[in-house]
């Protein structure tokens, strides 16, 4: 990776994902706990949507929802690619992460759920304003194993997910491969690589507190837009 963007993408936050990313690439239902507490099976291969950049807020910003919407939270790891990354083998794969961060993959259940049953796009229902909230970035060298991370978090002080990357279905570098099969991964796009179980609905006024490892906690408050 340009050393250039090492250092411009470690030394900010939310802005440079949106300048230099182009894209949000999410997995699906990627953790054994999710699976079996929404009584699903394991996907055969990763399940793909994207986000729309949009929907990017930082520390100090808030989630905003209707009233009327359920919306859940997903505490995920981020990885955020480093290099153009186009076809790269699953051994290859983690040597095109540029660093991490940890996201809020929030995500309008209500819309959601009609679009399920529709077979329709999931994109109002993860890429609306305000669904992505970020950490600051994580350097690479941080995390020794993405796939042996522990997140969680706690929405209004109690303890709601409680996870370890290691219960992930597809591991980090087979989805990085996976998605670059199908599209070009580039430098700053954000991979969200699923949520553990214990996902929920918020309510406005809610607080959402998480963090990953001893590495990064964030805060974000819920705001009602009507
Ligand atoms: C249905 C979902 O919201 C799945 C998802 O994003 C996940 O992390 O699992
Ligand atoms: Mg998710």
């Amino acid at each position: 990776m340009a050393s250039h963007l090492v250092s411009r993408m470690a030394s900010v936050h939310l802005p440079n994902f949106s300048e230099v990313g182009r894209k949000i690439v999410g997995a699906a239902l990627n953790y054994k706990s999710l699976a079996k507490d929404l009584k699903v099976q394991h996907p055969q291969r990763p399940i793909i949507f994207l986000k729309a950049t949009s929907s990017y807020i930082k520390v100090g910003q808030d989630i905003e929802i209707s009233k009327s919407d359920i919306v859940n939270y997903e505490v995920e790891l981020g990885v955020i690619i480093g290099k153009k990354c186009k076809k790269v083998t699953e051994s290859n794969a983690l040597d095109y992460i540029g660093g991490y961060c940890l996201a809020l993959d929030m995500t309008n259940v209500s819309i959601l759920s009609e679009a399920r049953k529709a077979s329709a796009p999931w994109d109002l229902g993860k890429g609306f304003d305000t669904a992505c909230p970020v950490s600051k970035f994580i350097p690479k060298e941080d995390i020794k194993n993405p796939d042996d991370v522990k997140l969680w978090l706690k929405l209004n002080g109690d303890i709601k997910q409680n996870g370890n990357t290691n219960d992930m279905i597809f591991s980090t570098a087979h989805l990085i491969s996976f998605v670059s099969q199908f599209m070009t991964l580039e430098p700053g796009d954000l991979l969200l690589t699923g949520s553990p179980s214990g996902v929920g609905p918020v309510r406005p006024n809610d607080v959402l507190e998480c963090g990953l490892d001893d590495l990064v906690t964030m805060k974000f408050s819920v705001k009602p837009t009507d």
